[in-house]
């Protein structure tokens, strides 16, 4: 943890410390491991971490939906290591900080591997805790708003248990990550560990697959090759979009924050599917085609965040609008698709 002279006497140390921590040559460095950081929020993430010279970033990936490519401008950077490393699997490295990303969050990726998902969000959650307690590291976990699965309350705020479905097609997402808040929460009373939870509402920036499958990635790709935008029914559905710099720095306040959470992270700006395909219409392709097509089951009907916690307990809001972010992305989507805007 990064100390001066004075101060490093009088803080009392975590549960269980590193023993690098007191070593002599211990340096003013945080070590922090982030899961996933390949991956879309992972790597603005990371970015945002490395701009502090104080830190050193380890990422580990298994790069299912991950890329290297989100990490190239750090590869070779002396504060930066790159393991491929899947989280089922138990890791051991002498970290003060664990940013738990790693998991598939696209419902066509997560739902294409479901086994291998909960897995994820189950053994995977449960060895990066091991590791936190090991080391002696906070740990935070990125769960989801999908944890409240179809919303019976609406507005959701993070006292709402959820509506979910136990045995249906998203459950090994929706459930997993439910669990893996449990095991946070069990570490946290039994071990003394240092846990935090973000519930991540839909985000959406550059950097996205562009075959990612999720609303705002796969309006954007149609937009721009002039293919229809594939609006599933009945289109009256709600999310809130987060744009992907906000979220970081929630994510990155919350972890030095005191709060635990549960956290609500999402921008509380409404959309019906439909006003989100005219929007994009709108900004991106005047002459583009909607359409309505079949929709996949127990898809939540409405989704929209209370962030009051987050505004009172992390002094964090939203700052981009739909209508600003979407541009940004959509300059990232152009130029790795390699379809310039006509003028
Ligand atoms: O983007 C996210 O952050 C979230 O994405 C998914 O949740 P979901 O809200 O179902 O995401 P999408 O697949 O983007 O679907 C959003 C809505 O758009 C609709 N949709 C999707 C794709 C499409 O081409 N057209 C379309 O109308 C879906 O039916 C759904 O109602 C994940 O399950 C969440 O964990 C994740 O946090």
């Amino acid at each position: 943890m990064a100390t001066n002279g004075n101060s490093y006497a009088t803080t009392k140390p975590p549960p269980n410390p590193s023993p690098l921590r007191n070593a002599k040559f211990y340096q003013a460095n945080m070590r922090i491991l982030v899961t996933g950081g390949a991956g879309f929020i992972g790597s603005h993430l990371v970015d945002r971490l490395m701009q502090n010279e104080k830190n050193e970033v380890i990422v580990v990936d298994n790069y299912f939906t991950g890329s290297k490519d989100n990490l190239r401008q750090w590869i070779g950077h002396p504060r930066f290591e790159l393991i491929r490393h899947d989280v089922t699997q138990p890791l051991l490295v002498e970290v003060d900080q664990i940013y738990h990303l790693a998991c598939p969050a696209s419902p066509i990726f997560y739902k294409y591997n479901a086994v291998k998902t909960i897995k994820t969000n189950v053994m995977g959650t449960l060895n990066m805790l091991g590791l936190a307690k090991r080391v002696g590291a906070r740990i935070l976990l990125t769960s989801t708003s999908e944890v409240y699965g179809d919303p019976l309350v609406h507005p959701q705020d993070e006292s709402y248990w959820g509506n979910v479905n136990p045995i249906g097609v998203r459950s090994c997402y929706d459930e997993g990550k439910r669990v893996a808040e449990t095991l946070m929460f069990d570490y946290h009373r039994q071990h003394g560990i240092e846990i935090r939870i973000a519930r991540i509402f839909n985000t959406y920036g550059p950097r996205m697959n562009i075959d990612d499958g999720r609303v705002v990635s796969n309006f954007i790709a149609q937009a721009i090759r002039n293919e229809p935008l594939t609006v599933q029914s009945p289109g009256t559905q709600t999310r809130s979009f987060c744009y992907v710099s906000d979220m970081v720095d929630g994510l990155i306040r919350l972890m030095e924050g005191s709060n635990t959470g549960p956290i609500n992270i999402g921008n509380p700006g409404e959309f019906t599917m439909i006003e989100l395909a005219e929007t994009v219409k709108e900004l991106i392709n005047p002459s583009v085609e909607i359409r309505h097509v079949d929709n996949t089951p127990d898809d939540p009907r409405q989704r929209k965040p209370v962030i009051t916690k987050a505004n009172e307990l992390l002094g964090w809001e939203p700052k981009i609008k739909l209508r600003d972010g979407l541009p940004l992305m959509e300059e990232d989507f152009r130029q790795r698709l390699g379809i310039t805007k006509k003028t």
